[in-house]
């Protein structure tokens, strides 16, 4: 394909994605129905529709229209690029721009029309980030680095750099985690890499890594992860400490490749189903890795700051709420409960905390951290809870 039939491809794309499509959803469709593509034209559409969607209110500002074909004028006019080359009507490539099109689009506004945040959203993130919120929101317009997390039980930093290097992949150590590598070049392999394959190093954001060293477990203890998702925390932790691993999830569905992983990582990770759990506690430690906005990671996945509204905000703190009440009756006395997100607001870290604390006596909040984008990695929060010991028992 040529570069002006990608540019077209993505605009039909984006405009079914503005019209409600998921993006993924999207993609994949695209590519069975134009098996005529091949990996890098698919790969090449992708980058330019989540260019785009990170960046939705600065191109269409830039564009003109926020529509597909609005969000890529505006991308070829920030990239420096004279529109008008690129859409030039020949082959597969877009129609040429119409006099309006040529005239219309003028430079994004200063404050949250430039960062790309919703106008609701930028006064909540100001408040949480007070300082570092433009830095977060900069950072959230670019694509994401790709991570790996060097699994220790199996190899140590420098042989796995060595021998991804000897591979064709360059990576450089991540100031987050001592177990965080940031590729440099050679992403694109990794996939097949048999040390990804073997479970000597794992795909994970250098900030959820940090989150995950931040997580006290004495060795040989007991730990819950009961928003366990993929588990991809449990494994980080298991990789640092020996002790006894249950996952759990209200999907139980998301932990099916769980088990494998931990294997094949060198672990033994136990999934609980809900109603097992009373008779698996008390636990050490009780992770709680709450659904959230994601906006830490909007980089990943930028069609959620479009779609995140006040109502669906609301939910999720209600949620988080109710998780943390009762993720916390599995914790042992004198153990600890660890709340974390992968979101930016105040809102659904530190607010949820303080209301923990005030309808929850005998817990004590030992210590709470914060990870922006502009850190180099996800955004996390990860707050530390303990559990008072009850000397009025036995
Ligand atoms: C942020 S994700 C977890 C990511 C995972 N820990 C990881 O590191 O890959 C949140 C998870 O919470 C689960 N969840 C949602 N509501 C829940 C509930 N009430 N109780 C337990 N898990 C819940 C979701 O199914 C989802 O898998």
């Amino acid at each position: 394909m040529t570069p002006g039939a990608r540019v077209a491809a993505a605009a039909d794309l984006l405009d079914d994605i503005l019209g409600g499509a998921p993006a993924e959803k999207a993609l994949t469709g695209w590519a069975r129905g134009h098996r005529f593509a091949g990996s890098k034209d698919r790969a090449a559409i992708r980058d330019l529709v989540y260019d785009a969607l990170r960046r939705r209110r600065s191109l269409a500002a830039l564009g003109g229209a926020e529509t597909g074909r609005g969000l890529m004028i505006g991308l070829a006019r920030e990239s420096g690029h004279d529109a008008a080359l690129l859409f030039d009507g020949v082959g597969y490539g877009p129609a040429p721009l119409s006099e309006a099109e040529a005239e219309a689009g003028r430079a994004p506004l200063d404050g949250p029309e430039a960062l790309d945040c919703p106008d609701w959203l930028w006064p909540d993130l100001q408040d949480s980030l007070g300082a570092d919120a433009a830095a977060a929101l900069a950072a959230l317009r670019e694509r994401a680095p790709v991570h790996l997390r060097v699994n220790t039980r199996r190899t140590t930093v420098d042989e796995a750099q060595a021998q991804l290097a000897a591979a064709g992949t360059d990576t450089r150590r991540h100031p987050l985690s001592a177990t965080a590598l940031e590729v440099v070049t050679g992403a694109r392999r990794l996939r097949a890499d048999p040390a990804v394959l073997s479970g000597a190093l794992e795909f994970q954001d250098a900030a959820s890594q940090a989150v995950s060293d931040l997580v006290p477990l004495p060795e040989g203890g007991r730990l819950l992860d009961y928003c366990a998702g993929g588990g991809g925390k449990t494994l980080a932790i298991g990789a640092r400490v020996k002790g006894h691993f249950v996952a759990h999830d209200a999907a139980p569905r998301r932990m099916a490749d769980l088990p494998a992983r931990a294997a094949r990582a060198g672990l033994a990770v136990h999934c609980a189903a809900p109603d097992a759990l009373a008779a698996e506690a008390p636990f050490d430690t009780v992770l709680v890795d709450a659904p959230c906005s994601g906006s830490g990671s909007w980089r990943r996945d930028p069609q959620g700051k479009w779609t995140l509204d006040p109502a669906r905000l609301d939910e999720l703190t209600a949620l988080q709420d109710e998780i943390l009440v009762a993720a916390c009756g599995h914790v042992a006395q004198g153990g600890s409960l660890c709340y974390v997100t992968c979101s930016l607001l105040a809102r659904e870290n530190e607010e949820r905390i303080a209301a923990f604390l005030s309808a929850m006596p005998g817990w004590t909040c030992r210590a709470q951290h914060r990870f922006t984008p502009a850190d180099g990695g996800d955004g996390f929060f990860f707050a530390l809870l303990g559990r008072d010991v009850d000397t009025t028992q036995g």
